[in-house]
């Protein structure tokens, strides 16, 4: 359930018209619904409240500060990935205590400013990476938080290109060599590892990969015991599937991921942390979007939108459905024309749906891709030189930006000619940037 519906014949979120904001801030727009989102925490948090796991929201689905903010003021935590991520929740009020630190490729400088921004755990992907930690530690005269994410080898039957749990995957260290690991740990003065981590991919449509991940869980936790060690925390990850409207039967619902760690895992007496993304925001955000030309091809007709594949790329990048609507509510009995919604980009794959049936539009109708609250601008470009789009947050009857529309100046703003070559004439215009200094890069002349 969202706060995206027709009102009075035009789609409005919450109690504000989409055309309102579109003729505001212009498109392309991400309009994100507060509502929905609190919503969406509530009832993931009710499913898991009696398991007392800490949900720990994963940034990267939406780093919009905004976002951020509207979960960590209901009690969030947060997953990140990046030093950058690290900051965006620290900024968003995210309290150290309650943010996770995952990522297979952790920096020193970000193993660093997780130490001593006094993070909850760090999840550590590698061994070398482990042995980076101790020294990062033991240098800063601390002792590391630390979990193993294990890779259980678990097929998550998603699409492949969001698969994290098997073999071949990058991710995480082989749930039957995470013993020997944790051995070599307990040998390290700068690490204090108690936990262990699993994530198995994004956009689980059945439960039964969970339950698979969480019982090979369970027998390492009791290896692990056996061994000695003392593991207090699991991390499970996030990967619960939403609707995007192409499914072909029910998806689980929290209360049924709920019902699977608490068979695997509850009386193991350790603190949980939960971490989802694409739950919490996906169907909290739209992506509105205007037509410009609709091109009667011969063996298609084309509706070509101001959004594109750098604004939302997930169509493109997996072949993924994403609900289509007009803004204007179609009239009754209207017959649909089968199309394809694509942007201005000079891709074939810059394509939103391929033969959908629209109702028709004309140019200046405005559409709204729905379900584009994860992944969406989180993973925005700017390809073609297309600026990001501007995000805007509503509530009841308000709305505000979130993010400003970037410009071209600010594309052009951080790039520099090489000091041997001089600006073309007529004179180099007042917003074109100059070359940062005449000796720089001077070794890289031919
Ligand atoms: C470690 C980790 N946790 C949580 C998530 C969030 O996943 P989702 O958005 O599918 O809930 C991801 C992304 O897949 C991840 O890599
Ligand atoms: N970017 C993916 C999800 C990947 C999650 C990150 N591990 C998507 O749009 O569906």
């Amino acid at each position: 359930m969202d706060h995206f519906d027709y009102r009075a014949g035009y789609l409005a979120a919450e109690n504000v018209p989409i055309r309102r904001i579109a003729e505001t801030v212009g498109t392309p727009v991400y309009v994100y619904s507060t509502a929905t989102l609190e919503r969406h925490f509530r009832v993931f948090a009710a499913a898991v409240a009696d398991l007392g796991a800490l949900v720990c929201y994963a940034v990267k689905a939406n780093g919009n500060l905004a976002v951020v903010r509207a979960l960590a003021r209901l009690g969030a935590g947060a997953d990140v990935v990046s030093g950058g991520e690290l900051q965006t929740a620290l900024v968003a009020g995210v309290p150290a205590e309650r943010i996770v630190f995952s990522g297979v490729g952790k920096s020193e400088e970000e193993l660093a400013a997780a130490i001593s921004a006094g993070v909850m755990q760090i999840n550590v992907e590698s061994e070398p990476e482990l042995r980076l930690l101790n020294q990062v530690a033991l240098a800063m005269g601390c002792r590391a938080p630390a979990a193993i994410r294990v890779n259980p080898d678990v097929d998550a039957h998603t699409h492949e290109k969001i698969s994290t749990g098997l073999s071949e995957n990058k991710f995480g260290i082989d749930w039957t060599a995470a013993p020997r690991l944790y051995a070599r740990a307990a040998a390290m003065p700068g690490i204090r590892l108690n936990g262990v981590a699993v994530h198995i991919g994004s956009q689980l449509t059945c439960v039964e990969p969970f339950r698979e991940a969480f019982h090979r869980v369970r027998d390492l936790v009791a290896m692990l015991r056996a061994d000695g060690h003392s593991i207090d925390t699991l991390d499970l990850g996030g990967g619960l599937g939403i609707p995007y409207g192409n499914e072909d039967g029910p998806l689980p619902s929290p209360v049924d991921y709920a019902a699977a760690i608490r068979h695997a895992l509850a009386d193991l007496r350790c603190q949980l942390i939960l971490e989802p993304g694409r739950l919490l925001v996906g169907n909290a955000g739209v992506l509105v979007t205007r037509v410009l030309y609709v091109k009667e091809g011969t063996a298609r007709t084309f509706v070509i939108v101001d959004a594109a594949m750098n604004d939302l790329m997930r169509p493109a990048l997996y072949d993924a459905f994403h609900h289509i609507v007009p803004e204007r509510q179609p009239a009754c009995g209207v017959v649909p024309r089968v199309v394809d919604v694509v942007g201005p980009i000079c891709e074939t794959s810059d394509t939103f749906a391929a033969e959908r049936p629209l109702p028709p539009v004309v140019a200046g109708d405005l559409l709204v891709i729905r379900t584009a609250g994860a992944y969406g601008a989180s993973m925005a470009s700017s390809y073609n030189a297309r600026p990001l789009a501007a995000e805007v947050m509503v509530s009841g009857d308000a709305f505000a930006v979130v993010r400003e529309r970037e410009t071209v100046a600010d594309l052009l703003a951080r790039q520099h000619l090489p000091p041997w070559f001089e600006w073309p004439t007529p004179a180099t215009p007042a917003a074109t940037p100059v070359a940062k200094s005449a000796t720089s890069g001077a070794d890289a002349q031919p």
